[in-house]
Order: structure tokens, then C-alpha cells, then sequence
């Protein structure tokens, strides 16, 4: 028996395992890399502490450049550096690693960690939302917070060291709830707290990865660090709940009030003289009122009901909808959701009999067949059944001979062979010509309604609808309706509707995206936003305080381009700032924000001379790949002319990728590059910097990274900022540009 056990336990299982892995172990044997050992691979050169982990993984890559395999536990990963490779890899393998399921508890299914299938979709909805136009409305908030985080600094004049990182942090979050989101930062009280969570769970989990036997996650789920860890997630997706009810709530104020508020201003820009009467032409340029009255008679069709007789057979999907029967068309659920109906109903107070009449037909949504003593009526609400039986049934149902009393034989109540004679003589009294000709006659009517409501202020309350009825039978009425909009799904196109966050809760609405799925989206998307953003420009700070002749040249092109300290940068300006772009762009170079880019190989990559087979995790490390000496002559060299546009043209495309490539890259990386841009240039337009970092500090003066998931610049930096003035104040500000909270 115990030979058994050990015959099972030494021969077969492995056997098994690797016979399973034979495709991944035959490929990989091929690839360069360091030694391996059953059941742990190479797991155990990666071992180091907390400050040395990161220069430990960046060292051994670095040593077996270009491409090394490593084998942790089963896994194999295998990291390149050639350009070439990158590009299949980025464009082939569009899965994440399963390390990405690490950030599982504080966000599953997001952009950044979801399967593709997941993936497509959202990015699909997200897209919008960066569009040049939205982004480019964005500049003026961007300007707002830095001449605040201007302003903090010459506070600090005279007064205590602070470190510079968490204000700038604050701000860029500040920022990024102002644009992505519709609700004001100053509302949020704990945002402070949100950085310290994202700091917090980035710790627990470098303390996991470098904690050998934290990997497996079965002690992993044992140890307190996963009860902080969880805490720590708890804390994150309060701070986001706050967020979405906040967004909700200015969303359902913003849909009552914003909207006549509108209408009013495109008035008074389309009709500046009120005491003019409006020409037709400039009737025909109020675009946003034409969109109000369409949405209204959506909201509110003034004939809630067209019923049809049909004379044939109709042959709707799998129902046919027979000779004899009375069809409805109920415009009031064609046009909307169900979830708003009965709010509607409340809202204009419907007789009870239509109100039990909507829900029951509402309930039986899309098709209901109702028998009403011998007569058959078939409700439909699907637009393509409501076609065919708009063309092909002309005749009105018997129904309608219940108005034989005051209009028979009407265009609305008469059988076809007449509707057809008398709509062919009425027809040409409503031609365009004649319509025109009305406009007078309305403006009459409604200058009257005006002068009739100036004459009733400060007087009796006076019913509203009985006035324009008399003036001009002109039943539409909206003064109430827009309380419906809380669970409703328009179609707007403004700024604010486009929001990442607006956006999405209004897909939320037509169940294309979960709440969950929101709450994770928002809160990687505020945490990409906010702290990427931050690091690098504390990193582009921190690294122009090393080399003052390049901080000096950024601030005479920003003397030249923005003469007037005192205005805010214009997007135009921000644009020919060519040096400080160089800059920005050398310095992403040679640290990334994000170090490394993982994906998951579904299927075998061909990169010559090895095929990364299916199975493999994928690595793609930035800071090694921007520092290759064959691409980067003096890689370590800061050198921010590499960007001149001639030299952009002599690498490859995948030779400088700080946000990723294709169609899976960053998707903030134009908000990313005009916030960054914005920040610095107001900064260094009122301040130089200075530290006491020197380039033969360190590693390489700038290879102090340390083991941080977002890449750091290491050592406390002690420093200072002074103020440039027009009138060349010398106020110094002491800051510290530790990456910490
Ligand atoms: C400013 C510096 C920034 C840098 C250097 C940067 C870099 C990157 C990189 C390298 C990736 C790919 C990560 C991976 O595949 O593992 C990425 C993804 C992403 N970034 Fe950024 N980013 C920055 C700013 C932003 C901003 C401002 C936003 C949002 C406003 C943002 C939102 C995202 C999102 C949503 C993804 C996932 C995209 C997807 O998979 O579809 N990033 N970023």
C-alpha cells in the first residue's frame, strides 16, 4: 500500500502535471533563464525584502536581456524587450495575466483587470467619454486646481517642510472626480482617506508578493495581512458608494433644473431683444427647444393610443395578428421604460381606469392579446410590429366609432375609402407654404398668453392649461414632467451627460451595466486618474530639480509662451509648449509610471527565434524595454531632444509605450499627458525647484526605484520650492518629495 502511495505521490502526479505542460516546458525550454527547480521554478531568486524587491526583478531581467523565461511555481512568465516582440504582444494577446487577479477585491471586471470578453464591452461604453471634444472641455478645471496647488505652495512660505506628493495627489484626484465624474470634490469629505486606502492596498500587496508563502492562497486567506487587506477594500468601496449616491442625487437635480434653464439660455442667444417678435428663421435655430418639445411628446404623447383595425392577417415575428382583430399602438409604453411608467402616471394624476388599463398591458410587455366581450385586442410596443401595422392596417378600429357622435366620418374616425378622399383634399392646406404663413398668427397668439400672465402677477392663481388652451389650443404641457426623469434615458449630448460617470449610470438604466460593475470601474478609474497622474509629475518635479539647466530652459519657453504670470495658461499656449512636452515624454521614459504591462498568451506567439506558447504569461517591462542601449544610446542619459520629431521617426513604434499600445493601451493617456502638462507648466511658471538629490545619487542618479507597483523615485528628498514673481520675489516654500501619504 505505502509503495503505492509513494509510486502515485513521486511518479504519477508529477508526471501527470508536466505531461499536461509538455507544450508550455518544450517552448520554454528554448528561452533563456535562470535555474529552476521543481515546484518552486525560480521563485526563490526573487526572494528580498521590501526595499529591494523591485531593483531585485528589474536586475535579473536586465541580466538576460533581451528575453528570459522564469518559471514561479507552475507559472511560466516569460519578459522581452525587443520592440518587435512587444507590438505581437500587445496586439495578439489582448487577456490579462491571472496576476492581475490580485486586484480582484478592490476591482474585479475593470478595464484594467477584466477578461476580453468583458473588456470589449466596457471599453465600448467608456470610450466616449475621452473623446477630443470632453477632453478638451476639461482644460479649464485642470487650470483651476493647479492655480490652487500654486497657491498652497506660496502659503507655505516661510512656514514647516510639507511633503509635496499627497497635495499633489489630492489635487489631481480633486481633478479627476471634477471631469469624470458630475459631482463636486469639496462635497466629498474623505478623499483624503481614498489615497490612503490605494497606498495602503498597494503595500499589503508587495508585502504578499515578497512574502514567498503569501503567494499560496490558502495561507494567504489565513494570515492577518488578508484580514487588513479586506478591511482596507471595505473602506475603498464606501468611499465610492458616497461617490455614486452623490453623482445620483446632482443627476436627478440636474435633470428637473438644468433643462428650462437651457431653453432659456439658447432664447436669449438666438432672440437677444426681448421686445422683438421672433422671425421664423430664428424660430427654426432653436435646436435645443426643437430636442425639448420631441423629448416631451416622448415623455408625454398628447395622443397616448392608436388603434387600428386590421383587414388582413399580419404576420408579426411568431404571432399573427389576425383579420378582425383591434390593434393598439400604446405611444405612452412604446416610448418608455417601464421602470418610469407609473411615475409618470403619478405625475399627471391619470384617471384610475387608464392607469389599471397601462399596467396591465405594461405587464404583459412587448405583445398582450386582451378579448373585450367578442372584440380582440392585440397590443404591441415592438417597433417593428408597430410599422407593419402603421403601413398596412389604415382602417381604425370600431373603437373609435364611440366619437361617431361629434365627429363622424372625420379624418380621424373615418373607414379608408373616405379618410382617402378627404385627406387628399385637406392635404394641401397644410403644405409648407401655407404653414409659414401661420408663424404670424402664432406669435400673436403668444405674445398674448405673455401679456395675459403679466397682467394675472401678484393676482389669483390662475389654471395655466385652461390659458394657452384658449389662446391656442396648444396642449402640450411639460411643467411637471421632468420629475419623471429620475429613472429615465435620454438622449443628450452635453458635456455633463457624457461624463464617465454620467454616462454609465445612465446605461445602468437600460441594464447594460451592473451597479457593481460601476462602483469598480469608477474606482479604478479614479485611482488610475488621480495617483498616475500625481506620481509623474512629483517624479518630473523631483527629476528637473536634479538637472536645473533643463528646469531653467522649461521655464524660459514657459516665460516666452505665457509672458502674463498672472492669466491662466490657454489650451493653445499649453500646445506650443514643445520643450516642456519633451520633457514630460523623456522623463516617462526613463521611469514609467507604470513599470509593467502583463498579458496572457490564448494562443502560441510566434517571436523569433522562440514561440512564447499558450499558457504563458507575458511581460513586458517598461523601464527595461525604454532603456535598451540599442534603441537609447546613454540609456540612463536624461536627454529630453531623443523626442525631437526626426528622432521619434528612426525607432520602432513599441520602442517608447509609458502607456501601453493598441487597442488595449491607456485609456487616459491625452487626460493624463493635459493634466500632467497643465500642473507642471503652472508650477514651474511660479516656482523653481530645488532638492538635495544629485545625478551620482543612487543607482545611475535615477535608477532609485523601489518595490512599489507604481514605479517610485527613492530616497526622502528634502527640498525647496521659490517663488519666481513678476517683481522677482525670492520666497522660498520647503517641501520633501517623498512618495508618501
Ligand atoms: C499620466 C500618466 C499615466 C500613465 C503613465 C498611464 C499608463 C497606463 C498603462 C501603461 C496602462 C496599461 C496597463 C496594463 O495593461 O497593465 C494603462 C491602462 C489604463 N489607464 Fe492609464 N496611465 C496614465 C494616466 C491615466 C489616466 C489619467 C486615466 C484615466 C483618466 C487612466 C486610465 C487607464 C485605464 C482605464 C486603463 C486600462 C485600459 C484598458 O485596459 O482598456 N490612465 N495606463
Amino acid at each position: 500500500m505505502l509503495i503505492w502511495i509513494f509510486v502515485l505521490c513521486v511518479i504519477i502526479i508529477p508526471t501527470s502535471v508536466l505531461w499536461k505542460k509538455r507544450w508550455l516546458l518544450y517552448h520554454a525550454w528554448k528561452i533563456p533563464g535562470p535555474l529552476s527547480v521543481p515546484l518552486v521554478g525560480s521563485a526563490f531568486l526573487l526572494s528580498a525584502t521590501k526595499d529591494n524587491f523591485f531593483d531585485l526583478v528589474c536586475g535579473k531581467l536586465d541580466s538576460w536581456r533581451p528575453v528570459i523565461k522564469l518559471w514561479v511555481g507552475s507559472q511560466l512568465y516569460i519578459a522581452t524587450m525587443r520592440p518587435t516582440d512587444v507590438e505581437k504582444i500587445l496586439t495578439n494577446c489582448l487577456n490579462k495575466s491571472p496576476f492581475y487577479e490580485n486586484f480582484n477585491d478592490i476591482m474585479k471586471d475593470t478595464l484594467l483587470t477584466s477578461k476580453v470578453s468583458i473588456w470589449k464591452e466596457h471599453r465600448k461604453m467608456i470610450n466616449p467619454s475621452f473623446n477630443l471634444k470632453i477632453l478638451n472641455s476639461f482644460h479649464d478645471t485642470f487650470v483651476s486646481y493647479s492655480t490652487e496647488m500654486v497657491k498652497y505652495l506660496s502659503d507655505l512660505e516661510g512656514g514647516e517642510q510639507t511633503n509635496l506628493f499627497p497635495v499633489i495627489w489630492e489635487k489631481t484626484l480633486d481633478a479627476a472626480l471634477a471631469t469624470l465624474t458630475n459631482v463636486n470634490p469639496q462635497v466629498i469629505k474623505e478623499r483624503r482617506r481614498f489615497i490612503t486606502v490605494i497606498v495602503k492596498f498597494e503595500e499589503i500587496l508587495i508585502q504578499r508578493f515578497h512574502t514567498f508563502w503569501l503567494l499560496v492562497d490558502f495561507f494567504w486567506k489565513l494570515s492577518n495581512l488578508h484580514k487588513e487587506h479586506k478591511e482596507v477594500c471595505q473602506t475603498g468601496h464606501a468611499f465610492l458608494e458616497n461617490i455614486l449616491l452623490q453623482e445620483k442625487k446632482q443627476y436627478d437635480s440636474d435633470d428637473i433644473n438644468d433643462i428650462q434653464e437651457r431653453v432659456y439660455q439658447e432664447l436669449v442667444s438666438v432672440l437677444p431683444n426681448m421686445e422683438n417678435s421672433p422671425t421664423q428663421e430664428e424660430i427654426n435655430r432653436l435646436d435645443y427647444l426643437e430636442r425639448v418639445i420631441k423629448e416631451t411628446l416622448r415623455l408625454v404623447p398628447t395622443v397616448p393610443f392608436i388603434l387600428q383595425y386590421a383587414d388582413e392577417d399580419i404576420k408579426c415575428g411568431p404571432y399573427v395578428f389576425p383579420a378582425g382583430s383591434n390593434l393598439i399602438v400604446p405611444l405612452v409604453l412604446l416610448h418608455k421604460n417601464p421602470a418610469i411608467q407609473w411615475e409618470y402616471m403619478v405625475v399627471l394624476k391619470a384617471k384610475s381606469f387608464f392607469e389599471v388599463v397601462y399596467r396591465n398591458l405594461d405587464s404583459y410587455r412587448p405583445v398582450i392579446k386582451t378579448w373585450i366581450g367578442s372584440e380582440l385586442y392585440i397590443t404591441t410596443i415592438r417597433p417593428a410590429d408597430v410599422e407593419k401595422i402603421l403601413v398596412n392596417c389604415l382602417n381604425k378600429s370600431p373603437f373609435y366609432e364611440n366619437f361617431n357622435d361629434v365627429m363622424k366620418d372625420t379624418l380621424l374616425t373615418s373607414k379608408v375609402s373616405i379618410w382617402k378622399d378627404h385627406r387628399k383634399m385637406i392635404n394641401p392646406s397644410f403644405n409648407l407654404k401655407i404653414l409659414s404663413s401661420f408663424h404670424d398668427i402664432f406669435v400673436k397668439y403668444s405674445r398674448e398668453i405673455v401679456k395675459y400672465l403679466l397682467d394675472v402677477g401678484g393676482t389669483e392663481q390662475t389654471d395655466f392649461l385652461s390659458v394657452i388652451w384658449e389662446q391656442g389650443r396648444l396642449n402640450t404641457i411639460i411643467a411637471e414632467e421632468y420629475k419623471s426623469y429620475e429613472s429615465e434615458d435620454r438622449n443628450d449630448d452635453t458635456i455633463e451627460s457624457k461624463r464617465f460617470l454620467r454616462n454609465l449610470t445612465k446605461l445602468n438604466r437600460t441594464n447594460q451595466i451592473t451597479r457593481e460593475e460601476i462602483l469598480e470601474e469608477t474606482n479604478f478609474m479614479l485611482m488610475a486618474a488621480s495617483e498616475t497622474a500625481a506620481i509623474t509629475i512629483n517624479t518630473i518635479l523631483t527629476i528637473l530639480g536634479i538637472y536645473s539647466d533643463i528646469q531653467e530652459r522649461v521655464y524660459q519657453e514657459l516665460a516666452s509662451v505665457l509672458p502674463n504670470i498672472e492669466n491662466s495658461p490657454t489650451q493653445e499656449e499649453l500646445n506650443r509648449l514643445d520643450y516642456l512636452e519633451r520633457v514630460v515624454k523623456e522623463i516617462l521614459r526613463l521611469v514609467p509610471t507604470i513599470p509593467f504591462i502583463m498579458r496572457y498568451a490564448d494562443e502560441d506567439i510566434k517571436c523569433d527565434p522562440y514561440v512564447f506558447p499558450a499558457g504563458s504569461n507575458l511581460v513586458i517591462p517598461l523601464v527595461l524595454l525604454h532603456r535598451d542601449p540599442e534603441v537609447w544610446p546613454e540609456p540612463e542619459k536624461f536627454d529630453p531632444d531623443r523626442f525631437l520629431p526626426d528622432e521619434v521617426g528612426k525607432r520602432h513604434r513599441c520602442s517608447y509605450i509609458p502607456f501601453s499600445f493598441g487597442v488595449r493601451n491607456c485609456i487616459g493617456l491625452k487626460f493624463g499627458m493635459m493634466v500632467v502638462k497643465v500642473m507642471v507648466a503652472t508650477i514651474l511658471r511660479n516656482f523653481k525647484v530645488t532638492h538635495n538629490l544629485q545625478v551620482s545619487d543612487g543607482d545611475n542618479g535615477l535608477m532609485l526605484l523601489r518595490d512599489q507597483i507604481v514605479i517610485q523615485i527613492g530616497e526622502e528628498l528634502d527640498g525647496m520650492v521659490m517663488i519666481r514673481s513678476g517683481d522677482n520675489r525670492q520666497g522660498v516654500c520647503p517641501v520633501k518629495f517623498l512618495q508618501e501619504v
